[in-house]
């Protein structure tokens, strides 16, 4: 066993196993205490939220609450191994909502026969929760299941492999064109892998300026073209009228590598044909579509980044869903809308702008960060990432009409 697994064993299994745990936030000593805490006191509350159920965020733990449901489908780029396989990646999630966002969170692992077995599960448990994340669930199912969940649920549902992904996505890829001196409005994109990240990634860079008709997607087949007849209707709204068929036919000439697909995906050599000063973003997780040092050791122009702490320019949802869920959750957004999207796009791209805190430079173990081809993007244990992206999308609640309470006083004096 290599040491890594044996270390990454052992910080699961020792001293208890599993990541998260729950704690109580009153005190619960004394007769008087639980008096209060339990029978008769508890009566109370029920009371109130039996007449006006807003209450429910006054006196209990709702609002601070997300859950992070997933049917095991598509475990990061592992595959379906099933609800409890899928375990450590959600208490994993759960782990990063409380140290990023200081939001409480719980995975909930659903063994589900039939998709629409699977919404009425997550749909009738919803209103414990302030918010729901879904997490790995293969496409094409994950597109109605969210969008079914979006409707029926009250509170906001927000699938995270396809919009924080999307999120981060884009912050370094803005980046990195700006680095490259490229125009998203001009590039070429390749995109390897159509399912939930895939499709959502290049739905929200066409809504930052990207050309549907300059991306290229492909799948386990190939490239996704207008003269295939398999393609589900979500792929289809990627089909290019192309002759381009191979990942080599859509590498020539293209400026940018979007991996969202499976390990060891892109051939080192196939870099060659891609234009000056590409992006190769290689964003499975945990083994990227190519390593680093292969591409490094291919063309020395490129900028690459991958899902994995362990290497510069980490491209991974966690810059995003524990800062767009605290916005949401502090004005009781009733969604995650497009707005509070971008603005979580905006406010991240502009944190690896600026000088970077010591104490950041010493979580990430390095002398120095500055914006560049090794840094694009922050890294998840930036300070700053939590009020000001948290802000922004609390402010696009706001002024998208969504938010069901006032910006709290904290944002307003920050
Ligand atoms: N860094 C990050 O923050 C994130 C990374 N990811 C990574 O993205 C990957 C996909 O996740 P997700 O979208 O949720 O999963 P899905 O199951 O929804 O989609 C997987 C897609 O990848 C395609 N694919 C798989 N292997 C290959 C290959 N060798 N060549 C071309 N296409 C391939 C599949 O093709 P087909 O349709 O033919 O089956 C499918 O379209 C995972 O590796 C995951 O770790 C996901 C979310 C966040
Ligand atoms: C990071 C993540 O959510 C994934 O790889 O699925
Ligand atoms: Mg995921």
């Amino acid at each position: 066993m290599s040491d890594f697994r044996k270390a990454a064993l052992d910080y699961h299994a020792k001293p208890t196993p599993g990541k998260i745990g729950i704690q109580i936030t009153k005190p619960a000593e004394t007769v008087k205490d639980l008096a209060l805490a339990y029978s008769p006191g508890v009566a109370e509350p029920v009371r109130e939220i039996a007449e006006d159920i807003d209450n429910v965020y006054k006196y209990t733990g709702k609002g601070n609450l997300v859950a992070v449901i997933t049917n095991g489908t598509a475990i990061l780029g592992l595959g379906n191994l099933g609800p409890m396989a899928s375990k450590p990646v959600m208490e994993g999630k759960a782990l990063l909502f409380k140290r990023f966002a200081n939001l409480d969170s719980i995975d909930i692992e659903v063994t589900h026969r039939t998709t629409e077995d699977f919404i009425n599960t997550v749909a009738n448990i919803a209103d414990t929760f302030g918010g729901i994340n879904l997490e790995d669930i293969k496409s094409p199912e994950c597109f109605e299941i969210e969008k079914e969940l979006i409707k029926r649920c009250n509170i906001p549902v927000f699938h995270d492999d396809q919009h924080g992904t999307a999120i981060v996505t884009a912050a370094g890829l803005l980046n990195a064109l700006e680095i490259q001196g490229k125009d998203i409005r001009k590039v070429t994109i390749v995109c390897m892998g159509a399912g939930a990240a895939a499709i959502a990634c290049m739905e929200l860079l066409i809504k930052c300026g990207a050309k549907r008709e300059y991306i290229y997607m492909l799948d386990t087949k190939g490239v996704i073209h207008t003269r295939r007849e398999d393609l589900n209707k979500y792929k289809t709204l990627f089909a290019n009228n192309t002759d381009k068929r191979t990942l080599e036919d859509a590498l020539d000439g293209a400026d940018v590598f979007i991996g969202v697909s499976g390990p060891d995906a892109l051939p080192p050599k196939a870099l060659k044909l891609m234009a000056a000063n590409p992006v190769i973003f290689a964003c499975s997780n945990p083994d990227p579509e190519i390593k680093p040092e292969l591409a490094h050791a291919e063309r020395t122009d490129l900028i690459m980044a991958t899902g994995r702490s362990d290497y510069p320019n980490q491209v991974n949802n966690v810059l995003c869903f524990p800062f767009i869920f605290r916005g949401a959750l502090d004005v009781r957004a009733s969604v995650i809308n497009d707005e509070m999207k971008i603005a979580a796009v905006h406010a991240i791209r502009a944190i690896a702008k600026e000088p970077v805190p010591a104490e950041v430079l010493q979580a990430a173990q390095v002398a120095k960060l500055e914006f560049g081809a090794e840094y694009i993007i922050p890294k998840p244990m930036d300070p700053r990432l939590l009020p000001r992206v948290a802000k922004a999308v609390a402010d696009a609640a706001v002024a998208s009409g969504v938010a069901r309470i006032p910006m709290p006083k904290h944002y307003m004096e920050s």
